[in-house]
């Protein structure tokens, strides 16, 4: 019989902290040990209108993980804080399930690095939608046939990050597929700065961010006289708790770390 799996949340009273809550709270063989949140030390989240959890709430990662000794942590707050709470967990051998977007190449090699010297399991996952993974996954396939792509991503005002963790991992995947091109009139020039969107080896990138959106990106591909657009939208956070708990279920038997959730579904 499998292990009960215990679960700390950082960011619980966030947009995606609160589903995630409700997710651990409401799935077998997972138990809600803890949460971090900025405030509220010594409290328990029941404390807060909203919740129902005894769950204690720390402010300090590093005394949260010696203390509950959790198995994994499922990080959902501002890519600073999530960069640093992924780091000490792995020193504390908690395992890092990673739904905070917006790190640097630079920060993901060194969580990739400590992972593998701990042999600890980590996932960074830029989406745990499945239909956005699979959109990043027809995405990869689409660019072995159309060389021309620009990637539309469009979020909720409040988000921090640009561009969003999904449109770079589908440019990454993208990457992978096809050869470097500089998209557009060579002589193209902007006389609005940014007109042209961000550039990852010629793939150009545009952030849209309005009140009244969650998350939607559009890949579109062109090519002679046609154009195919794949096209995902995540109206509601429920979407992404499948996926969460996939990770925290999936992160339990790695020993490195997995950047995307495609590497972990068949
Ligand atoms: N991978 C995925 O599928 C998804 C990832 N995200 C990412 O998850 C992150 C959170 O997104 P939202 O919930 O929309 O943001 P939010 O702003 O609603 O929530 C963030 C929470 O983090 C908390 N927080 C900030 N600093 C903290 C600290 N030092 N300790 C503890 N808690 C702290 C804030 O108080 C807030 O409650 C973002 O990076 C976003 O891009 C969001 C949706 C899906
Ligand atoms: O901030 C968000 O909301 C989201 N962030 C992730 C990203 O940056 O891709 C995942 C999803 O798009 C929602």
């Amino acid at each position: 019989m499998n292990k009960e799996i215990s679960v700390v949340i950082a960011g619980p009273r966030g947009k995606m902290g609160r589903e995630a809550v409700k997710m651990v709270e409401g799935t077998k063989g997972l138990t809600l040990a803890a949460v971090i949140d900025r405030k509220f030390e010594g409290q328990k989240l029941a404390d807060i209108e909203g919740f129902s959890s005894d769950a204690m709430i720390y402010t300090d990662a590093d005394q949260c993980f010696t203390s509950v000794k959790p198995d994994v942590l499922v990080d959902l707050t501002t890519p600073e804080t999530g960069y640093a709470h992924a780091k000490a967990a792995l020193i504390n051998d908690v395992r890092p399930v990673i739904g905070t977007t917006g790190f640097s190449s630079q920060e993901l090699e060194e969580l990739k690095q400590l992972s593998s010297d701990k042999k600890l399991g980590t996932i960074i996952a830029p989406n745990f939608a499945i239909g956005a993974i699979l959109m990043m996954k027809f995405s990869q396939m689409a660019a072995k046939y159309f060389e021309d792509v620009e990637i539309i991503e469009m979020h909720h005002d409040q988000k921090l990050d640009a561009p969003s963790g999904t449109g770079l991992k589908t440019a990454e995947m993208i990457k992978e597929q096809r050869n470097s091109k500089q998209q557009g009139h060579p002589d193209e020039k902007e006389t609005v700065t940014g007109a042209r969107g961000g550039d990852i080896d010629g793939i150009r990138i545009h952030s849209v961010r309005l009140p009244g959106l969650v998350a939607h990106q559009q890949v579109m591909f062109g090519g002679d006289g046609q154009l195919l657009t794949i096209k995902h939208d995540s109206h509601d956070r429920g979407s992404f708790m499948t996926g969460v708990r996939l990770c925290i279920e999936s992160v339990i038997d790695l020993e490195e770390l997995i950047y995307g959730v495609e590497n972990i579904i068949d």
